[in-house]
């Protein structure tokens, strides 16, 4: 099996607190993985280390054999790594097009200055570009809201905007941190879903952040355990559901799942 991500030995600290504690595990090319932990046991710092927003202190993260530690985040992006933030990370004034445009805007190549003189070619980049927004307006189901300004639709919509800004990027690696947060059982399903066809239709390796335990296992294929920064578990659904530190540390007396 290909390891599109190795993470080996990632520790990151913030003065007194080990946020990540000589963390490792792989992710296989076209998985579902979920990275799961009580609050504050690091998950959005991992995602923080492979997107490229902070910097282990130890430590190395390979994607696709590269070392990429030293990559500033763009750069992870242009190589196929792309993130959908926790906190909604797009413009409430802009319409749904607009913010998946904008999204697209890291990997055009032509400038103002390239785009007047090679019109032709700005063109052609445009059509280019409108596509891939429209193939995830279709693929998220958001016809119906294509020019409504982000921030007047209901939260769980808002956050379906923020996956596709990510998904937009054509990405091999998509991270979602908690795409399903603040939703109601309709529209976890629908996220659920999407997901699901990321990985079946569209062949994408997920990253995915989730409380609801239920919703992890029924769609993961791995799965790391992070408590207080250490890693504790590594595993399939069903392993993790029997791992005695997991049910210990995460659940206390219950089993997981
Ligand atoms: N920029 C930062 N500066 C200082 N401490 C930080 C920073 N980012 C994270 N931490 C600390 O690192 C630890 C891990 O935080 P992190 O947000 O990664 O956890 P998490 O598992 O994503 O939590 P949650 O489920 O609540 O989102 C916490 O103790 C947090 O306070």
């Amino acid at each position: 099996m290909d390891h599109i991500l190795e993470v080996r030995n990632v520790s990151l600290q913030f003065g007194g607190v080990k946020a990540l504690d000589d963390v490792s595990y792989h992710i296989n090319k076209g998985e579902i993985f979920s990275l799961i932990g009580p609050n504050g046991a690091g998950k959005t710092s991992m995602l923080n280390c492979i997107s490229g927003l902070y910097r282990p202190s130890n430590g190395e993260i390979r994607f696709e054999g590269k070392n990429i530690l030293g990559m500033k985040p763009y750069k992870r992006t242009n190589l196929g790594i792309a993130r959908a933030f926790q906190n909604i990370a797009l413009f409430a004034h802009m319409s749904v097009l607009d913010n998946l445009k904008l999204g697209r805007h890291i990997l055009m190549k032509s400038g103002p200055l390239s785009g007047g003189i090679y019109w032709g070619k700005a063109a052609q980049e445009e059509v280019y570009h409108r596509r891939a927004v429209e193939e995830v307006i279709d693929f998220l189901e958001l016809q119906e809201i294509r020019h409504t300004p982000v921030g007047t639709l209901p939260y769980g919509l808002q956050k379906r905007v923020e996956v596709g800004r990510a998904l937009a990027l054509e990405p091999k690696l998509i991270l979602l941190d908690e795409p399903m947060a603040g939703m109601n059982n309709a529209e976890k399903e629908m996220m659920a879903r999407f997901i699901l066809d990321m990985h079946e239709l569209k062949e994408m390796t997920v990253v995915l952040i989730e409380h609801d335990l239920g919703v992890v296992m029924n769609l993961s294929d791995h799965i790391a355990v992070l408590d207080f920064g250490k890693q504790i578990g590594f595993g399939t659904p069903k392993e993790i559901q029997h791992n005695p530190e997991v049910i210990k540390a995460y659940i206390g007396e219950e089993e997981v799942g």
